[in-house]
């Protein structure tokens, strides 16, 4: 089964306006993985708009009384303070995302041609602390298989590698209702992924009715979801939006993207 981890960034932005700690990002993750949410994610970005450090730190010491719950930490490893912060926390997987500073949320993945000798000493580093590193990538097979040139991702890696495909313009192409062409795209990428040893994640975007179609995809391990949750909570109720999440994820259909 492909598993949910739950982005809990906009929990963070609603508990920002006012000095209250209300709502409670660790409450909401334990009402979460009590729920049966397999992961939490959160994307600190630099200015601290949503997720703030103390945020993760506080995170990762409650997860440690969860040790089937996987911590999922997303930033630009070229951009302080997140590497300070992953080096402390060792989170289970490190989503390294290209994010610049400002940018008001993830709109692109790695250029590898460009970044991955940059990256390489990042990943090894990530490796040597014991998280599972992910990369954020566009739905781009070319881009992909470069990754097993770095030697430090998929079949050659010394750990488990992933890549999380950028699943905004499935989203859109969902909307727009030309998913099936987009799947196509996706589905490639993913067998790219597959073939050369990486394990594959998806996010961006995703909500309840786009998830079923995009779960078509073989083997996606797992999806991160945030925003369309957290807006499926204020109606339903954090509880009942992670199992409204996980429904989908346990009657996945089987049969490959048409
Ligand atoms: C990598 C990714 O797609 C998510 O982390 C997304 O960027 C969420 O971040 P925001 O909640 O700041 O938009
Ligand atoms: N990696 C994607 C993520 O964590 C959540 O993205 P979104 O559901 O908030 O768009």
């Amino acid at each position: 089964m492909t598993h949910l981890s739950v982005n809990l960034n906009k929990v963070a932005l609603l508990r920002n306006a006012r000095p209250l700690d209300i709502p409670s990002v660790t409450r909401m993750a334990q009402v979460c993985i009590e729920a049966g949410a397999h992961g939490i994610t959160v994307h600190p970005r630099p200015d601290e708009r949503h997720i703030r450090r103390a945020d993760v730190y506080a995170l990762a010491e409650l997860l440690t009384d969860f040790h089937a719950i996987e911590f999922n930490i997303e930033g630009n490893p070229l951009e302080s303070p997140w590497m300070d912060i992953v080096r402390q926390v060792k989170p289970a997987q490190a989503t390294l995302v290209p994010d610049a500073p400002g940018q008001s949320t993830s709109d692109h993945g790695w250029n590898i041609r460009q970044d991955g000798e940059r990256l390489k000493p990042i990943i090894q580093e990530l490796q040597a602390l014991g998280c599972r590193v992910s990369l954020f990538m566009d739905p781009d097979p070319a881009q992909i298989a470069r990754l097993k040139d770095l030697g430090c991702m998929g079949a050659t890696a010394p750990m488990e590698t992933r890549i999380e495909l950028y699943t905004e313009p499935y989203a859109t192409a969902y909307r727009q209702g030309k998913a099936a062409a987009s799947l196509e795209r996706y589905a490639a990428a993913a067998k790219m992924a597959q073939s050369i040893g990486l394990g594959v994640n998806g996010g961006h975007d995703l909500n309840l009715e786009n998830l079923p179609q995009f779960c078509t995809i073989p083997h996606i391990l797992e999806v991160s979801i945030g925003h369309a949750l957290t807006a499926d909570a204020l109606e339903m109720g954090m509880a009942k939006a992670v199992q409204a999440y996980l429904a989908v994820l346990h009657t996945q259909i089987t049969q490959s993207p048409s």
